[in-house]
């Protein structure tokens, strides 16, 4: 373990991962502090979604290990990597429309264990902005309700880290900007580490405080929003045709 993966609280090294013999992702690594966002851009199809899969549990990579809070959870399923504290929102906000706001808390709070109260799922509501009556069917909430729905239910449960996938899709500019201000507060005020997938560049420089790009499965260009930027390999992976076409 190198020094910065040594004080992080999550991370992954040498991660690979191949699809019907075709390499997705190659000696991947990275690393979240607490207090800090962490910034994942890459052109479509670069493996952002990949990694996240291979972080939170759901794909066990070929070659590589991911660790949290000190620990190696390269074995570990989904639900033990949750229950040590990592948390993960996905591109599409799916809730079950049948059911109501509330009812939503309530199977979310007794699926932990222990179950959690009505005052964390309050606490969750408040962390994420969270505003809606309790007596509305999920299915009637907006995009931005959703989203803010989903995370209520896992900031209930005090994570220690979020995983976000693309949280800014499908808002506007003043729900992305609202988004940004709920989770700066958690990082800053909750020590929460983020890692937030984003394939907008110019989203990222608002809310990240250290960018990774992925390109064709590699890590290409690490550092500030504005360094990687004005990243020669960054402009030329997002802005040039591929030698191929
Ligand atoms: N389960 C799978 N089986 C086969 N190929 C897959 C699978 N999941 C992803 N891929 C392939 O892996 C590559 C990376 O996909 P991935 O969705 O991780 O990229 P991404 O950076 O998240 O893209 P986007 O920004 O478009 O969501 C793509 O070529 C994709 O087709």
């Amino acid at each position: 373990m190198n020094r910065a993966e040594n004080t992080s609280i999550f991370g992954c090294r040498g991660i690979d991962i191949s699809f019907g013999g075709r390499p997705i992702l190659k000696q991947v690594g990275l690393h979240v502090d607490n207090h800090e966002v962490l910034g994942l851009v890459g052109p479509n199809g670069a493996g952002k979604t990949s990694l996240f899969e291979v972080l939170c549990g759901r794909y066990t990579p070929s070659a590589g290990q991911v660790w949290l809070g000190g620990d190696d959870v390269t074995q570990l399923s989904v639900h033990d990597r949750a229950r040590k504290g990592l948390a993960r929102t996905y591109q599409s906000p799916v809730v079950p429309s049948a059911m109501s706001v509330a009812e939503v808390f309530r199977a979310a709070r007794f699926a932990h264990r222990p179950y959690l109260t009505r005052f964390d799922a309050e606490w969750g509501c408040h962390l994420a902005h969270f505003q809606v009556r309790w007596d509305t069917p999920a299915g009637a909430l907006d995009t931005f309700d959703r989203r803010k729905l989903l995370l209520a239910c896992l900031l209930m449960r005090k994570p220690a880290v979020l995983l976000l996938d693309e949280p800014a899709s499908g808002l506007i500019n003043s729900e992305i900007d609202e988004l940004d201000l709920v989770i700066r507060r958690l990082v800053d005020e909750y020590a929460i580490g983020a890692i937030l997938i984003e394939h907008r560049l110019e989203l990222l420089s608002a809310i990240a405080d250290r960018t990774v790009v992925l390109d064709l499965g590699e890590v290409i260009a690490t550092g500030t929003p504005r360094e990687v930027f004005e990243n020669p390999r960054v402009l030329a992976a997002y802005f040039e045709e591929p030698a191929h076409a």
